[in-house]
């Protein structure tokens, strides 16, 4: 059985609060794009992980989807399986590549070996992987709260749109991210902000990880300065970093990144 994870992107992240286990509380709206992987899970008579495409940093117990299978295996009586990742979603991007891997993982065992998991009992399974691989078993745009594994539904349809994503060729781990971070209680809530007019998001809109991200990474606050001299309505750093996305009327001619960057026309 195949299945196509997808990245998502951040659009606006409220750092509000230090929790007692050691996360942080935010607010964030997940935006699901178009810029997926394959994953592969046949059965088989061992456990076993390849990938192609991107390199993925880490031993193959480290993968997410190898930590998904052990989870389950620990509730459910199932089978070797022989897992392939084919690795397309930029990784230290803020596009919760490996999380997306993680809960499609999930998904697909479900599927496939009939383990008749709700939607809520999958999610409740993902979220003990990583904070934002909850938000892609349901896969639809949300806003999060708490450690980001709380949703409410919103109505965001971006569809319209032209969604650029440009990917720099560095990385930005999670710990980097928030080292530095400061959270702040916010006084109006992103689950209001975002059914404001797109145009006014530059001025209502914020990603607080921009702030310890852009200090150590001027080349990224410069990727997010040349797509609003393009013409975006909106732009941002998704989650972490490294990546920025644009929200443009209509295609953006942006060749000049091309030479240096990985550039996503959605
Ligand atoms: C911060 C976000 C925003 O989207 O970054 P991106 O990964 O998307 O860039 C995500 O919630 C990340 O989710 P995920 O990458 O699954 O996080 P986890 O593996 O659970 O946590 C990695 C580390 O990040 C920190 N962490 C993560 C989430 C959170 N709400 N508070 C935290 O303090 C913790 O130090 C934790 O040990
Ligand atoms: N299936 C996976 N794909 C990518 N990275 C993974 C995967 N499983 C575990 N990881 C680990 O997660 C780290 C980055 O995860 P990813 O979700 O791509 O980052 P980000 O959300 O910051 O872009 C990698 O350094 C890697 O060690």
């Amino acid at each position: 059985m195949i299945l196509f994870p997808n990245a998502k992107i951040n659009i606006g992240l409220n750092i509000t609060e230090r929790r007692p286990d050691g996360y942080h509380n935010l607010e964030t709206i997940f935006y699901p794009i178009d810029i997926k992987d394959a994953l592969e899970v046949v059965k088989s008579d061992k456990l076993s992980f390849t990938s192609t495409g991107l390199e993925i940093p880490g031993l193959m117990e480290d993968n997410l989807c190898v930590k998904g299978y052990h989870m389950l295996k620990q509730d459910y009586d199932l089978p070797p399986v022989s897992i392939h990742l084919h690795k397309h979603i930029p990784i230290g991007a803020g596009l919760g590549g490996g999380s997306s891997d993680a809960a499609f993982f999930i998904r697909l065992m479900n599927d496939k070996f009939k383990l008749g998991l709700s939607v809520d009992e999958m999610t409740d399974y993902a979220r003990r992987l990583g904070a934002d691989c909850a938000f892609f078993i349901e896969n639809k745009p949300v806003f999060a709260f708490e450690r980001g594994d709380e949703f409410e539904s919103i109505k965001l349809d971006l569809s319209a749109y032209k969604i650029v994503l440009v990917m720099p060729p560095v990385h930005v781990s999670t710990g980097e991210a928030f080292r530095g971070i400061k959270p702040t209680p916010v006084k109006d809530s992103l689950f209001d902000l975002i059914n404001e007019p797109i145009a006014d998001w530059k001025k209502l809109i914020k990603n607080d990880f921009e702030q310890t991200v852009f200090k150590n990474h001027a080349e990224i606050r410069g990727i997010k300065a040349a797509l609003y001299e393009a013409g975006a309505i909106y732009s941002s750093m998704s989650g972490t970093g490294a990546s920025v996305f644009g929200i443009f009327a209509e295609t953006p001619d942006l060749k000049f990144l091309e030479e240096e960057n990985q550039v996503f026309y959605l």
